[in-house]
């Protein structure tokens, strides 16, 4: 009897975003994926998603939350990709039933960084002057800075990072400075372009969920690729991006919420968490802390449902409930 040959195994098939962050992102899991599978070979498939088509409309009045994810999950679900490798604040905290987040690895810097147009001599968010445009179409950080800076002004800002800098940078735009996050600009190789990092005891700005954090998605059930993939995962980071994430569900009820959050393990295994929610002209805000012993996700989600229900108590909904209504109809 003729022996079959084996056929080789097929390349295992990475889909990301088409910008220079997200193929840099994929190939650093491409290559931890390799060390631990040195005889599979890998391919990175980019693709372009609705949030890179509309470089226009602010992202929160796009109505839709799965803009940066749902070309990417069709093409996992039909077989074409194996695994997606998003930017974790772009995933929506629901999945499509057919996909799983499978995997979060080791977090890189959460926080907002100020960028200063070239040439510019302002080192800090205090010393910019009155009037100064803050170029941001993230409701989260505008709502944050008006709060504590009502003498500064806000301009749209969209496109990849490196598109975002070169605008920021030409000296004929409006713009004197921008926020982005720490992550994707060191992961491109920007970082020296930063002037100060914003946090909540610094610039008074909470960062966004999941923000410099990725998320390893896979079609649901697909036991190998999740023992794969879990070999990448990082348990401090997965707990408290899921705790994020259960607080952003639970408050989030159908809207892009400027909401923004800071988790900190404070001992080996007990998670601080606290998060502000802010009125989109900055005049109101509702802050809110929990602490907790984390051992599994489920006491994650736990956590974040309890500041949730903390951030209404402290007058989140009210706000919320303002910015559902006010929000202007899609076209
Ligand atoms: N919303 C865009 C987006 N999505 C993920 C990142 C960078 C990576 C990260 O912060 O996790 C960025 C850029 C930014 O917010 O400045």
């Amino acid at each position: 009897m003729a022996t079959v040959p084996t056929p080789p195994e097929t390349p295992i098939r990475i889909g990301t975003r088409r910008s220079n962050l997200a193929v840099v992102q994929a190939e650093g899991i491409r290559d931890r994926l390799q060390k631990i599978e040195p005889h599979r070979s890998f391919e990175i498939v980019t693709l372009r998603t609705l949030g890179d088509r509309d470089k226009t409309t602010a992202l929160y009045e796009m109505g839709v939350k799965n803009l940066w994810t749902f070309e990417l999950e069709e093409k996992l679900v039909s077989g074409e990709l194996d695994l997606v490798v998003h930017c974790l604040k772009d995933m929506p905290t629901a999945l499509p039933e057919t996909c799983e987040l499978a995997s979060i690895p080791p977090r890189d810097d959460p926080r907002d960084a100020l960028i200063v147009k070239a040439g510019l001599p302002y080192a800090s968010l205090s010393t910019l002057p009155d009037g100064a445009v803050i170029g941001t179409s993230s409701v989260r950080r505008s709502a944050q800075l008006r709060r504590l800076y009502p003498h500064l002004n806000f301009a749209n800002l969209r496109g990849n990072v490196e598109t975002r800098l070169a605008k920021v940078d030409d000296p004929n735009s409006e713009y004197t400075c921008m926020i982005m996050s720490t992550a994707g600009l060191q992961r491109v190789g920007l970082g020296h372009r930063i002037n100060q990092y914003l946090q909540s005891s610094n610039g008074g700005m909470y960062h966004a969920v999941g923000q410099g954090a990725l998320g390893l998605e896979m079609r649901k059930g697909d036991a190998q690729m999740h023992a794969l993939l879990n070999q990448l995962a990082d348990r401090r980071s997965t707990l408290a991006c899921l705790a994020e994430r259960s607080l952003l569900r639970t408050l989030e009820g159908g809207c892009s919420v400027p909401i923004g959050v800071e988790t900190e393990w404070v001992e080996t295994d007990t998670l601080h968490m606290r998060s502000i929610v802010v009125s989109l002209d900055g005049a109101q805000s509702a802050e809110a802390q929990v602490e907790a012993k984390l051992e599994n996700a489920e006491e994650a989600e736990v956590l974040g449902q309890e500041l949730a229900a903390k951030l209404v108590e402290a007058g989140a909904q009210t706000i919320l409930d303002a910015i559902i209504v006010n929000r202007p109809a899609k076209e």
